[in-house]
């Protein structure tokens, strides 16, 4: 394409055979990231993986970074180095190098200026151009694939609006994912478990089912309950059980629709994409004319002399729904979107429909069956002569599973196993007691307010005599 006449005429191929005579090498590069976007290159990240389990005992300058598990050391090759590769039985030679060149400032560009230019140089006689083209890049790229799948430390990625500017990820940061949480030891009915467990299954195998039918290969989850009823521990549960990363957005951090497809585009597959608390992160709810009196509301506030003007988020309902099932969302494959609430009722129902959230699992407050998979993994037993208390008080009060956690974790090391684990049960029934104490005052309280509402509404208002008595009552109450 540099020739500014037809690659067809005589005098270029005698000039390429000329070239080829003095210097028979072929160059490619693959540079680390790619696109408008900048992107990292996954041809990159898999000649990476390649050239780490192949030609490390090759390379004179080597990378060293932790591993999986971050247990071991795991050696790459180093900048300005070269290996050779073999291919074909040896037949096809070819060296590879990596390099890195210096930062270019780009002055009007949207992004940070990059630190450096990394990327790795391919060099092979043109002889074997057809076999390194057609077959040997195919093999590095399968291979390096498959390494990458099985050597990964799995990541949590955030986008966090304050950190350093990480260059590798546009828009996200990471930590390496070590959440121990998994569906044996997750409180929750054995029945209910196994459904979800099914569905992960089934969703894992259905690549060509999600072809077949036409359909993007995600799908969405909204799991919704009270606080400390295990929606975090479910969704680390379910990233252990798939092997996926997780990436947790933090929706009032992001600028506008467009920066949401961003983040969106730099996830990539076998993941699992969160929004905490969606009912809190947008003005998503079922009554969006509320919504709009509230921005109003907003709006004249922003207004006030001398008030900070926040930059609020400028994503909308349909911005979300677009990223949920929109042409982009289909992008990267593999992907499960997780929603939690603890208030399903507030959000609009376009956004957890059945298509959208595929699944709704609700996790509620602590059952028996809940409370024995904590007995067994908290305190390793799975019967006791307390069970039978415990069972019947559980089936009068509420308590989320992260209280009832809470009793049974081990609160001195000094006594046997046994003891610790009466002392446990102990305390549990006492918090269940006074759970069931508190229900009974709190139900109380209620009942005198809604009688002397009634009788304000019909009498238009209660008079002294009747406030001093609904006072004394509720200090009754109270102290009792
Ligand atoms: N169903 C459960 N199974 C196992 N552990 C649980 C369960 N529910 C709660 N826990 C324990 O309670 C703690 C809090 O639970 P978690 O953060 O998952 O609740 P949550 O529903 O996400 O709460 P929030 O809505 O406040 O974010 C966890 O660290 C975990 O140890």
């Amino acid at each position: 394409k540099y020739f500014p006449f037809n690659p067809e005429d005589l005098l270029l191929r005698r000039f390429v055979k000329w070239i080829y005579r003095i210097y028979p090498y072929i160059h490619v590069s693959f540079p680390e990231f790619t696109g408008e976007h900048l992107k990292r290159s996954e041809a990159y990240s898999a000649i990476e993986s390649y050239l780490m389990s192949t030609s490390t005992s090759k390379a004179r300058n080597l990378r060293a970074e932790l591993g999986k598990d971050s247990s071991n050391l795991v050696f790459s090759m180093g900048y300005s180095d070269e290996v050779t590769d073999d291919f074909d039985g040896g037949k096809v030679r070819v060296w590879w190098s990596s390099t890195k060149s210096e930062p270019q400032t780009l002055r009007f560009s949207f992004y940070p200026a990059p630190h450096e230019h990394r990327f790795f140089k391919l060099t092979f006689h043109h002889r074997h151009r057809d076999t390194v083209m057609e077959r040997y890049l195919k093999h590095v790229l399968e291979s390096g694939k498959a390494a990458l799948i099985k050597n990964r430390q799995r990541r949590l990625y955030t986008n966090n609006p304050n950190r350093d500017y990480d260059y590798t990820m546009l828009n996200w940061s990471h930590v390496m994912f070590e959440h121990p949480a998994s569906f044996d030891t997750l409180a929750m009915h054995p029945e209910k478990k196994r459904e979800i467990i099914e569905d992960l299954n089934a969703f894992k195998a259905g690549k060509e089912y999600y072809t077949r039918i036409g359909k993007a290969w995600k799908r969405g989850y909204l799991l919704y309950g009270p606080p400390g009823t295990g929606k975090s521990t479910m969704i680390a549960a379910i990233a252990n059980y798939m092997d996926y990363d997780i990436y947790d957005l933090e929706l009032t951090a992001v600028k506008d629709n467009s920066a949401l497809r961003k983040l969106l585009i730099e996830t990539t597959g076998k993941s699992i994409i969160v929004i905490e608390d969606i009912d809190c992160s947008l003005d998503l709810s079922g009554n969006r004319k509320k919504n709009e009196e509230k921005a109003e509301e907003e709006k004249k506030k922003e207004s006030l002399p001398g008030m900070p003007k926040e930059e609020a988020s400028k994503v909308t309902l349909s911005g979300l729904l677009n990223f949920i099932d929109g042409l982009w969302s289909a992008c990267g494959g593999e992907r499960i979107i997780v929603f939690t609430t603890n208030y399903v009722e507030k959000l609009d129902p376009a956004l957890i429909r059945r298509g959208r959230m595929d699944k709704h699992i609700e996790l509620s407050y602590c059952t028996f069956e809940g409370f024995k998979v904590f007995a067994k993994s908290y305190l390793g037993i799975e019967n006791h002569t307390l069970f039978e208390t415990i069972e019947r008080l559980l089936g009068e009060v509420q308590i989320t599973p992260a209280d009832v956690a809470e009793s049974l974790m081990t609160k001195t090391s000094t006594r046997g196993v046994e003891e610790d684990a009466n002392a446990c049960l102990e305390d549990l029934i006492r918090a269940l007691e006074k759970e069931k104490e508190d229900a009974i005052i709190r139900a109380l309280e209620k009942a005198k307010e809604d009688a002397i509402a009634s009788k304000e509404e019909v009498e238009g208002g209660p008079n002294v005599e009747e406030q001093q008595n609904g006072q004394i009552c509720k200090n009754k109450i109270a102290s009792n």
